[in-house]
């Protein structure tokens, strides 16, 4: 993906944006940020640090005291505010659904406001719901009360995704819901990124969210200062300063090891050891954090690493996995998407 507009998504830039407020407070100073189409970009940063001003500054409920924010380009101060929110999806914590409308209502909301036909607000809502994994024959004619905390962000994301917008704002999307629910919704929503391959800007105050999701993540302190932009394995490798690895905290060895995939090459041979056939394995897009649960769970001291078609490439020892996660990170400049491991769990 380059950084220009792809027609489902489009560019974020931000130049020294800045928001003071009227009692002087500043939530914000000086930020500048390139958010590249099609990618998902991280805020992360302790409590009162600018998060979700940033967020609300795009879609222009805030308008920034200092500096430019550009969508594909254009200044979002300097449009229509009506035309700017309609391409820009929100989802916000506990989804602010309209408690009296349907399911399928809620999903209408902007379709409807665009004076979509009634034909075509069905087919799409249908689609949408279909696409978050929620049957439209099963929930469509629920109210939100009526499903689970989960269901409803699902929801969430689909009213949000509605009208085909090429930015989708998400402060704290997934916080409202218990642990392992919430990592099955990253999961989901991982997979429908991959489809829908939206420009997403998400604001989270767990670390391990940010690793899991980001392409990249912006690390601010207080005032919207920004302290590294990184993928997660240039983050987690080499934290620009004591701020940003206090930050990540001291597991990080650990935490790198799931946004690192196995690797292909320097594999010990299969003839070393016994009956490979019946040991662990894993696949060559498996993060090295699966290859040692596989290996740990399989108490035989390796893991082979299986093609698609079942052929053993080699195996991994618990001292190539210690060496492969502590190899140097690809750089920041790289995409993170073509680093992130095909399953991370
Ligand atoms: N209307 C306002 N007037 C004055 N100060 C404000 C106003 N709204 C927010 N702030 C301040 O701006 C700073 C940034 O707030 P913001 O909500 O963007 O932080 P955040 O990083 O999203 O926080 P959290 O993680 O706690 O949600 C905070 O110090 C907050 O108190």
């Amino acid at each position: 993906m380059d950084g220009t507009s792809n027609g489902s998504a489009a560019p974020i830039t931000l130049e020294r944006v800045g928001k003071r407020y009227p009692d002087g407070t500043d939530a914000v100073n000086s930020l500048s940020l390139d958010i590249p189409a099609g990618e998902l970009v991280v805020l992360i940063g302790p409590s009162g640090c600018g998060k979700s001003t940033v967020l609300r500054m795009i879609n222009r409920l805030i308008e920034p005291t200092s500096g430019r924010i550009l969508l594909d380009g254009a200044d979002v101060n300097s449009g229509d505010a009506v035309d700017l929110r309609r391409r820009i999806g929100y989802v916000i914590q506990n989804t602010g659904l309209f408690p009296h409308q349907t399911i399928r209502a809620n999903v209408a909301t902007v379709p409807k406001l665009l004076g979509w036909s009634r034909r075509r607000i069905d087919d799409r809502v249908t689609e949408l719901l279909d696409l978050v994994g929620l049957d439209p024959a099963r929930y469509g004619k629920r109210y939100p009360h009526e499903l689970s905390g989960g269901q409803r962000q699902r929801v969430g994301v689909a009213r949000a995704l509605a009208a085909d917008p090429v930015v989708l704002l998400m402060d704290e999307p997934f916080s409202a819901v218990d642990p392992i629910v919430r990592v099955r919704l990253q999961d989901e929503f991982l997979r429908l990124q991959a489809t829908v391959r939206k420009t997403i800007v998400m604001v989270t105050h767990d670390i391990d969210e940010a690793v899991r999701m980001g392409d990249r993540i912006a690390v601010l302190s207080q005032g919207g200062t920004l302290q590294q932009y990184a993928s997660p394995a240039a983050l987690l490798s080499t934290p620009a300063n004591d701020f940003v690895r206090e930050f990540i905290g001291s597991d990080r060895g650990i935490k790198r090891l799931t946004v690192l995939p196995v690797p292909r090459d320097g594999l010990t041979s299969v003839s070393t050891v016994d009956d490979v056939q019946a040991g662990p394995s894993v696949s060559p897009g498996s993060s090295l954090r699966d290859a040692l649960a596989a290996l740990l769970d399989g108490g035989t001291g390796w893991v082979a690493v299986r093609d698609d078609d079942g052929t053993a490439l080699g195996v991994l020892t618990p001292t190539q996995i210690a060496l492969a996660g502590a190899a140097e990170a690809e750089s920041a400049s790289v995409p993170a998407q073509q680093a992130r491991p095909s399953t991370v769990s």
